[in-house]
């Protein structure tokens, strides 16, 4: 079963006069439980890809679907619904809440759907334990590492078990034993639970860790191939 099918994804951005283009002619398909980096240079047009996947921007033209849903025609709050409880997101930039300790992070977006208190404080603290987390539930993200925090991230991500996460650069704030230890998260995610990832990444160590790798540049696919997995090479 196809996980994310893009045909003829365009996107541009206006800067001014200036039209920049952020996907040219996008296509491809991405199976439910791969595990996917899309690489390239800075611009490339990477997370302008993943924000499509995502259904946080709109394509200008072509089409898109996740699962069986087309996200391209999709109402506003179709698309709400279908990122608070379908995909889970991961940024460079951990995005916790920083008055929030880890257990109530992870419990926001439960809190959203409506989940009862006690039922959503017990995942909660399931999910972090699954991080790796356990007996920091009651931390601030101040009072965590930056793997630490990143990890309160992926929890937050996976609570309502998401059949897609999507990471954008996720391991750019991180030492390389921290980006490890989320890369090794993010694989035992993948087998354990067949949970499906597209990952961008400029770190040719993560790279190590795709059975695909996509190429971008100037906001076209320029390859696209299966590869054995690796791990993170020493830096
Ligand atoms: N909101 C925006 N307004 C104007 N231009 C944008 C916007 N978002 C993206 N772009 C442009 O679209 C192109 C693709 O950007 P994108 O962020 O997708 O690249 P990227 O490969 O993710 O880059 P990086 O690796 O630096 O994050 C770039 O030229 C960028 O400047």
């Amino acid at each position: 079963m196809s996980a994310i099918i893009c045909k003829e994804l365009c996107k541009t951005f206006r800067q001014g006069d200036e039209v920049i283009t952020g996907l040219d002619r996008v296509s491809l398909a991405i199976d439910a439980g791969e595990f996917v980096c899309l690489s390239g240079p800075s611009g490339s047009g990477k997370t302008t890809l993943l924000n499509a996947m995502g259904g946080l921007d709109t394509p200008d033209s072509g089409a898109i679907s996740v699962g069986e849903q087309r996200l391209d025609t999709m109402s506003k709050s179709a698309l709400a619904n279908l990122r608070l409880n379908h995909i889970g997101f991961v940024f460079q930039a951990y995005n916790l809440i920083p008055v929030l300790s880890a257990r109530e992070n992870v419990e926001f977006i439960m809190q959203v759907q409506g989940m009862p208190a006690a039922q959503r404080r017990a995942l909660a603290d399931d999910v972090l334990a699954e991080v790796g987390l356990a007996g920091m539930e009651g931390r601030l993200p101040s009072e965590l590492s930056g793997g630490q925090q990143q990890r309160v991230a992926v929890a937050r991500a996976i609570a309502s078990k998401p059949r897609l996460v999507l990471a954008d650069e996720p391991t750019a704030n991180l030492d390389t034993h921290s980006a490890a230890q989320l890369m090794e998260l993010f694989v035992a995610l993948n087998e354990e639970r067949g949970v499906t990832f597209v990952i961008s990444t400029h770190d040719v160590r993560v790279m190590g860790y795709a059975r695909r790798l996509i190429r971008m540049q100037d906001g076209r696919i320029v390859s696209d191939q299966a590869q054995q997995p690796q791990g993170m090479e020493p830096a």
